[in-house]
């Protein structure tokens, strides 16, 4: 990775990692639920997602800035979700942003609350958000397509999918169609609400949208190479889980070569559509060459 976009990304991750936490100490709420959702958040992370927010505002000319209260909010959602997705009853795993995992730390019942509690914050943090340049409409496009990514049509309908396919074969058509949703959505919603924030022209928000989608798809399956390639420090999390958990996979179902392939096409999709979108890609291109060299 160049020096130039390693710095872009320390310093964006930066200023997420100094403003997630504030927005918790500042609740009336429980100290030990405060402390579960604040580990968590604390606890490390890429922050890819807000991170791709405030980039596709800057891709529309706007200061990313603008976005920061939405990308704080995304975050919270991806973290619940993690939280979740490493309980016993899901994906049972120890190790999370190289730290214990929340229910191993807090305890279960205390896990899914911070969970619960972060999902529900996420979208009174857009509800309040406080800017000249940010009316209610658009508070409620941000919110509407938020819920919509992260529900039932979305993230937590592509995970019922992923558990209920355990130990079944699925088609390479089924797997897309839940990797769309269980890891596509929020990442599409990050390009989207960028969009928004951005004030892109309807050719714009589309190209973009169609950018995201293939962008998600080639994170996901750079995330199945990595549990198999990758290493449990560098990640932070166990490698080999998918095969433990019996998880459809594309290195499972095309090879490792095969899912290398498939992801280098993603990749050729995605910056065809960036390109379309008629944005400054410089940025958005650079980040999609992270997602796709990183290690973690
Ligand atoms: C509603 C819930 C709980 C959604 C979970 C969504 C999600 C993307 C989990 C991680 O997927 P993974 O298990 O493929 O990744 P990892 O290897 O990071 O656990
Ligand atoms: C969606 C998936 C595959 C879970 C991990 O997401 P990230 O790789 O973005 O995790 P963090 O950096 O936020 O920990």
């Amino acid at each position: 990775m160049n020096n130039e976009i390693n710095q872009y990304l320390k310093e964006k991750k930066q200023l997420i990692d100094i403003s997630l936490p504030e927005y918790i100490t500042k609740l009336r709420a429980p100290e030990i639920l405060k402390k579960s959702m604040v580990y968590s958040l604390k606890a490390g992370g890429k922050r890819l997602r807000p991170i791709l927010l405030m980039a596709s505002i800057e891709a529309l000319g706007h200061d990313g800035q603008k976005g920061i209260e939405t990308a704080c909010a995304l975050e919270m959602i991806h973290t619940y979700s993690l939280i979740h997705d490493d309980l016993p009853a899901m994906d049972n795993d120890d190790l999370r942003r190289g730290q214990p995992t929340n229910h191993k730390v807090y305890g279960d019942a205390t896990a899914i609350l911070a969970g619960d509690a972060l999902l529900t914050y996420a979208f009174e943090c857009i509800a309040g958000i406080d800017h000249p340049d940010i009316d209610n409409d658009m508070k409620m496009a941000l919110i509407q397509k938020l819920a919509n990514a992260a529900g039932p049509e979305g993230m937590v309908g592509g995970q019922q999918d992923d558990l209920t396919a355990e130990g079944k074969s699925l088609t390479i058509q089924e797997l897309q169609s839940i990797h769309l949703r269980k890891t596509g959505r929020l990442l599409c919603f990050a390009v989207e609400a960028g969009a928004i924030l951005g004030q892109a022209n309807e050719q714009q928000a589309e190209n973009l949208s169609d950018f995201a989608k293939h962008l998600g798809i080639a994170f996901q399956i750079k995330d199945d190479i990595l549990d198999i390639i990758g290493d449990e420090i560098t990640l932070g999390k166990p490698v080999g889980s998918d095969v433990t958990n019996n998880k459809n996979t594309y290195p499972k179902l095309l090879t490792l070569e095969g899912a290398k392939e498939k992801m280098n096409k993603h990749a050729d999709a995605a910056l065809h559509y960036l390109k379309a979108a008629n944005v400054d890609s410089y940025r958005l291109q650079q980040l999609m060459g992270y997602v796709l060299d990183r290690n973690h």
